[in-house]
């Protein structure tokens, strides 16, 4: 990572401009914030900020020795040009779409998130090169176009690389479900909380003695008070109330993308799509406008959703009963707002393990319909190879051997009861 001394800088139209979010991206991208300069005014077509202020910012930048300025605002190329030309030689120019691509490439640390990267970055620059070589073209200085359709055919390989990824990760959650799990996926915004929440839901499971190959499992969900920690999906197993689960950790939001950005990252939202569950992971400790619009941005984003949306309230350790109480108001109107009667949020603390078994029993609440089945079957080494099945797929409550017979009391969906009842009578048939 960088580490650079940056300038942030930021213009709004009519209200003063919050530079809290944009100082924490650029602390994220490894930057270290020297200096801030806002401005409240419409945009300025080549320098965004007024004249009179990008010069400011260009003296700044001299006095400080950053390299680098942050704009909060989204550049034109001939804005980024023009602000480069106004501050001192090799000053970088960026502004919030750059940065996050920047983080995301730093994190990115599988292939998919790697393939998900350069694609965003691609869809981003795409205008701009087309920007460029019309000027260019108009100017008769060069031949058109082929830098952009050489991107193009790249984004094209990249989407289909993606997509057979995809189809990798579809085949393998569908044969989870057979094998009886069903999902639960915790999605918000950067920083709420979510892998420390994952880490308090999962079971403490060493995978290689379930006998099953759990190899896409991840044993770890980093957890940083920084933006962006998680890049890349990561699944557990985790029995709630008796369901057998695996819940994964998805890559948080952030307000102001660009649809492309959001659009990169679709492998991770399909994760959330399928859930049975999605625990949409707020952090409680935002102000009540900051909570809002990033509840906003999270309910648009998850607006494609299957599965129940449940609002989990996290770090409520840090507030006081009314200051909760006006967090679960807040929820409780966007939830509206949006059209999903979901019941009121969980308030819960994931570094202190506080209210857990409430969300639990909610999240069980948004998962199938189990039932207690009974199984008996003619004691052999068959029956063993069923029960063995069953301790996979299933809660199995006892196993008792009565003469030649074995009897097995299980907890299970109805689809996986199902296919036990036609293994035993196939079983029986052998006999
Ligand atoms: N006070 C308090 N802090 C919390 C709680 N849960 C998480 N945190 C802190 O919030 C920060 C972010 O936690 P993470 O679990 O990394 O958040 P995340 O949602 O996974 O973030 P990204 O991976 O960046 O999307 C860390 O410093 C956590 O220790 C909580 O219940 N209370
Ligand atoms: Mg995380």
């Amino acid at each position: 990572m960088p580490s650079q001394d940056a300038v942030i800088a930021k213009r709004t139209a009519d209200d003063s401009p919050d530079t809290g979010e944009i100082r924490e991206l650029a602390a994220a991208a490894g930057y270290e914030v020297v200096a801030e300069l806002t401005q409240t005014r419409p945009p300025d077509s080549s320098l965004q900020f007024g004249r009179g202020k990008a010069e400011e910012l260009a003296e700044t930048v001299a006095e400080t020795g950053a390299g680098v300025v942050v704009f909060d605002n989204e550049l034109t190329p001939t804005q980024t040009v023009e602000l480069a030309e106004t501050c001192p030689a090799g000053t970088e120019i960026l502004d919030r779409h750059r940065l996050v691509l920047a983080i995301f490439e730093e994190q990115a640390g599988s292939k998919r998130a790697e393939l998900q990267v350069e694609r965003a970055t691609l869809a981003w620059t795409l205008p701009r090169i087309k920007e460029r070589t019309e000027e260019q073209a108009m100017n008769k200085f060069t031949e058109s176009g082929t830098r952009y359709y050489d991107v193009l055919d790249r984004i094209d390989e990249l989407d289909r690389k993606l997509s057979s990824l995809a189809d990798e990760a579809t085949a393998r959650r569908e044969r989870r479900r057979e094998e009886g799990f069903e999902f639960v996926a915790l999605a918000g915004y950067t920083n709420a909380g979510k892998s420390t929440l994952l880490h308090r839901l999962a079971d403490d499971l060493d995978y290689e003695t379930s006998g099953a190959d759990h190899s896409d499992l991840d044993a770890t969900a980093e957890i940083e008070d920084r933006l962006f920690e998680t890049l890349e999906t990561t699944t557990r197993r985790a029995t709630i109330d008796g369901h057998r689960t695996l819940v994964t950790d998805t890559v948080g939001f952030v307000g102001d993308l660009s649809h492309e950005l959001v659009a990169s990252f679709h492998g991770t939202l399909s994760e959330t799509e399928s859930a049975d569950c999605l625990v949409l992971v707020a952090d409680a400790s935002d102000p009540p406008a900051e909570l809002r619009e990033k509840l906003e941005t999270s309910f648009e984003l998850l607006a494609d959703t299957e599965g129940e949306l449940l609002p989990a309230l996290n770090k409520a350790d840090v507030l006081d009963g009314d200051e909760l109480a006006e967090r679960k108001a807040v929820v409780a109107a966007v939830a509206e707002e949006f059209g999903t009667d979901s019941a009121a949020p969980v308030p819960v603390s994931a570094t202190e393990g506080r209210n857990l078994d409430a969300l639990r029993e909610r999240i069980a609440g948004c998962l199938s319909d189990r039932r207690d089945f009974e199984l008996v079957l003619p004691n052999d080494g068959d029956a063993m190879s069923l029960v063995s099945w069953l301790y996979d797929r299933a809660s199995v409550s006892d196993v008792t051997y009565r003469g030649g017979e074995v009897r097995i009391e299980f907890t299970a969906a109805e689809s996986v009861a199902e296919r036990a009842r036609s293994k035993a009578e196939s079983l029986e048939a052998v006999r």
